[in-house]
């Protein structure tokens, strides 16, 4: 049974409490809503898969990671559970961890960029009435209606996040009430002034007569890594764990959209062909590439190398001219197979997670 010597009290931690004892490292995963399934498809991507037998189940293992334990959760109850150390890794939204987490600097984001759920964050007023001609939160803050006794009433599922924005902008007159969903609809019916939500395509915001105003962006936001800096500084395993789940992230995110392009090239030495694409190509190579290797044939008893193969990594809208350009300077059996991983000596992340632990 795992014994809890932490102390939470309003979302803060006592850092000087040890950490929950237990073997395994626990990482919270959304267990509904759009994060979901997205989150078990980077996983799986990542040779991460998890195993479940049905998807009320609220615990499931990582075959690849025998340490760990996955606990399916609310994302916002991920943020809380990391706090209160019954979890030390998690992957939500930016903003979930930023609501929840406020400011606690047991929190660490290991990855800040897992490329889904991007969307932001914006204060936004209706279209019509005594709002307009307001088009930004200058203008909001100057307007003679919001005082003491009559404050801007603003409906929001991240009140903590709004009150900060609101103090750091200089709105004194501000009231936030809660809601957890729909909250477009808040205006129209009377019981707020402005919303802050989440914006995507806008869409929601448009059908409801709502509009975004210049300054009020309070958070650009897409799924995170985020650890409790406590478990990773003393759970057994924890750091390893995840540097190795944060290097299989960075390989699999660089990869996304990049391609290897292979093509046979005539050549007198492989420095020659690698001239010839150096001076024709306008497209970028890696500092060290191309890379080009001899193709050998054997012709009666001599085998030699009349072609090069070069091989070029590159993204996807360079994909087209870059095989084009190859074949105008006689580039032949060009082959193209998309990346799956791409592993660079360090991650840049990890240094920073390092240094942020002091370490
Ligand atoms: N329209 C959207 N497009 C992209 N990402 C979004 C959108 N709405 C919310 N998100 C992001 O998705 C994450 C999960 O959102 P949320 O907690 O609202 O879950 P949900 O799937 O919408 O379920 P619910 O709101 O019903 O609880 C959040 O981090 C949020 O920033
Ligand atoms: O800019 P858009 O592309 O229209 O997306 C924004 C909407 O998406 C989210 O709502 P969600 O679908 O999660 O419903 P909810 O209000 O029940 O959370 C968010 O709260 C906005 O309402
Ligand atoms: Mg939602």
């Amino acid at each position: 049974m795992s014994k809890s010597q932490t102390v939470v009290v309003n979302g803060k931690v006592d850092a000087d409490v040890r950490i929950i004892e237990r073997n395994e490292i626990r990482m919270g995963l959304p267990s509904k809503g759009r994060m979901a399934a997205d989150t078990l498809d980077l996983l799986e991507a990542c040779q991460l898969s998890i195993k479940r037998v049905n998807p009320r189940q609220y615990v499931a293992e990582i075959p690849e990671l025998s340490n760990v334990e996955v606990c399916f959760q609310r994302p916002k109850d991920i943020v809380r559970k990391l706090l209160s150390g019954d979890l030390d890794l998690g992957i939500v939204g930016l903003d979930t961890v930023s609501e929840y987490g406020q400011g606690n600097e047991d929190l660490i984001i290991v990855h800040d960029a897992l490329e889904y759920v991007d969307c932001r964050l914006s204060l936004s007023i209706p279209k019509y009435g005594i709002f307009e001609n307001i088009n930004s939160l200058k203008e909001l803050a100057q307007m003679s209606q919001w005082t003491f006794e009559k404050p801007l009433r603003v409906a929001t599922g991240f009140p903590y996040l709004g009150l900060k924005f609101m103090k750091e902008n200089g709105l004194r007159h501000v009231t936030f009430s809660t809601a957890d969903g729909a909250v477009e609809a808040a205006p129209a019916l009377g019981i707020a002034d402005a919303i802050l939500d989440i914006v995507r395509s806008g869409a929601t915001l448009r059908e409801n007569n709502l509009k975004e105003i210049e300054g009020g962006l309070v958070l650009e936001t897409q799924a995170v890594l985020v650890a409790s800096r406590k478990a990773l500084i003393q759970r057994k395993g924890a750091l390893d764990t995840t540097h190795d789940i944060l290097e299989r992230f960075e390989a699999h995110l660089r990869a996304i959209g990049q391609f290897t392009v292979t093509a046979n090239m005539r050549g007198t030495s492989a420095e020659d062909v690698a001239g010839q694409q150096l001076s024709t190509f306008n497209f970028c190579f890696s500092n060290d590439g191309p890379t080009v290797s001899p193709v050998f044939c054997k012709r009666d008893v001599k085998v030699s190398a009349d072609y090069y193969a070069i091989v070029i990594c590159v993204p996807k809208k360079a994909l087209h001219k870059s095989v084009q350009q190859l074949r105008a300077i006689g580039g032949s059996g060009v082959l193209i197979s998309p990346l799956t991983y791409i592993f660079d000596e360090e991650t840049p992340r990890w240094r920073q997670l390092l240094s942020k632990l002091g370490l």
